[in-house]
């Protein structure tokens, strides 16, 4: 298959190279006639309509899935799709309409994100593609001539809200929560009316979108807060390794298997694997039902990842491998040299000799 590079309009560029050329604009005369250059030209536009990609996140536009899709360069110049859960989202993907959809996966204060997380336990056909970090601080927002004193129920997304718990129990101890779809549907319920609250807890760059004053800034409980977003798009081959790379898995234990959490580890451990994230969520069939959810440093096509899941697979009842890609800091992964790609090939070479009745040397 030809390699195609996207331009940043979703165009196919060796597509529009060949179309200038056949069109002769690029120099080599004007050789075809008019109304065959036109066709040619028309052929062009209806191609780039057709190739634009749509992208999905959870909107409105000011959110912070909005800046961390702000952040994948092939989603600049295609069609955004702000929607209104992850669920929504990833129904996009999988029923067609969108390419690829960017959620909320991690935040350093919260934790995993759960409705994420089960989303990606439970629906197939889905692969992690990218991962986007973005910084977060909160503001607090309401209608013009709002003041603190008149504040008695505030609107914001689950997960902003169990950021600033700090904040609201010294300023608003005796507030009441309404939760919103996401940090900046919070502002326009309390904008339009069509929420209790009279005021939203929203990102920063909420002033940009709407008119609204800021009662406080800086609310959020750490200045340092990060949310990991990841990219998903269908099943399709994982991104080549980089290095720098990240495998994230679903993994269920056998039940009556003491010790099949330890069994699990070491799968990672023996083979120099360090893990970033293990969380466990509930399977939702019955009490003491878990799965666990987890990030390992590495790439399926390393031989000590490789290795590691078919270790894996051979006793979890259930293995949901959700992607290999990239790590949004690039940092190298490092691992003991015994468990470098070479060493494993060796080992496989030598087993095969003693099996083919090769000469031991
Ligand atoms: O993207 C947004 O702004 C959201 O409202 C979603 C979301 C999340 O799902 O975790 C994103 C980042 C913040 O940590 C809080 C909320």
């Amino acid at each position: 298959m030809p390699v195609v590079v996207r331009g940043d309009q979703g165009v196919d560029i060796d597509e529009v190279t060949f179309l200038r050329g056949e069109a002769g604009t690029t120099g080599h005369g004007n050789s075809l006639p008019r109304s065959a250059r036109q066709r040619i030209i028309r052929r062009a536009k209806v191609k780039r309509v057709t190739e634009r990609r749509t992208y999905s996140y959870l909107g409105p536009a000011g959110t912070f899935t909005e800046a961390a899709l702000d952040q994948v360069a092939e989603a600049r110049g295609q069609e955004w799709r702000p929607v209104h859960n992850v669920g929504e989202a990833l129904a996009d993907v999988l029923e067609g309409r969108s390419h690829a959809a960017m959620i909320a996966i991690e935040n350093s204060i919260e934790g995993g994100v759960s409705t994420t997380q089960d989303a990606l336990a439970t629906l197939p056909g889905l692969r992690i593609v990218g991962e986007y970090l973005v910084k977060v601080n909160f503001v607090l927002v309401a209608p013009r001539g709002t003041t603190l004193e008149d504040v008695t129920v505030i609107a914001a997304h689950p997960v902003a809200y169990a950021q600033c718990h700090g904040w609201l129990g010294e300023h608003l101890p005796n507030h009441a929560h309404v939760p919103a779809a996401s940090n900046v549907a919070s502002a326009i319920g309390v904008l339009d009316g069509s929420s209790p609250a009279q005021a939203a807890i929203a990102p920063p760059g909420i002033v940009q979108h709407y008119d609204v004053d800021v009662l406080a800034s800086e609310i959020g409980d750490s200045t340092s807060a990060v949310t990991r977003f990841v990219l998903v798009t269908r099943t399709t081959m994982p991104p080549e390794p980089t290095g720098a790379d990240k495998t994230s898995l679903i993994v269920e234990l056998p039940d009556d298997h003491p010790g099949a959490l330890l069994d699990m580890l070491e799968q990672f451990s023996t083979r120099g694997i360090n893990l970033s994230l293990i969380e466990s969520r509930p399977i939702g069939d019955a009490l003491g039902r878990y799965r666990f959810v987890i990030d390992a440093d590495g790439h399926v096509a390393d031989e000590r990842m490789a290795d590691a899941l078919l270790g894996i697979r051979r006793f979890s009842p259930r293995v949901v491998f959700l992607g290999s890609y990239p790590r949004a800091d690039r940092k190298i992964v490092q691992y003991p040299d015994r468990y470098a790609d070479e060493v494993f090939v060796e080992a496989r070479d030598w087993l095969r000799g003693l099996i083919t009745g090769e000469p031991e040397v």
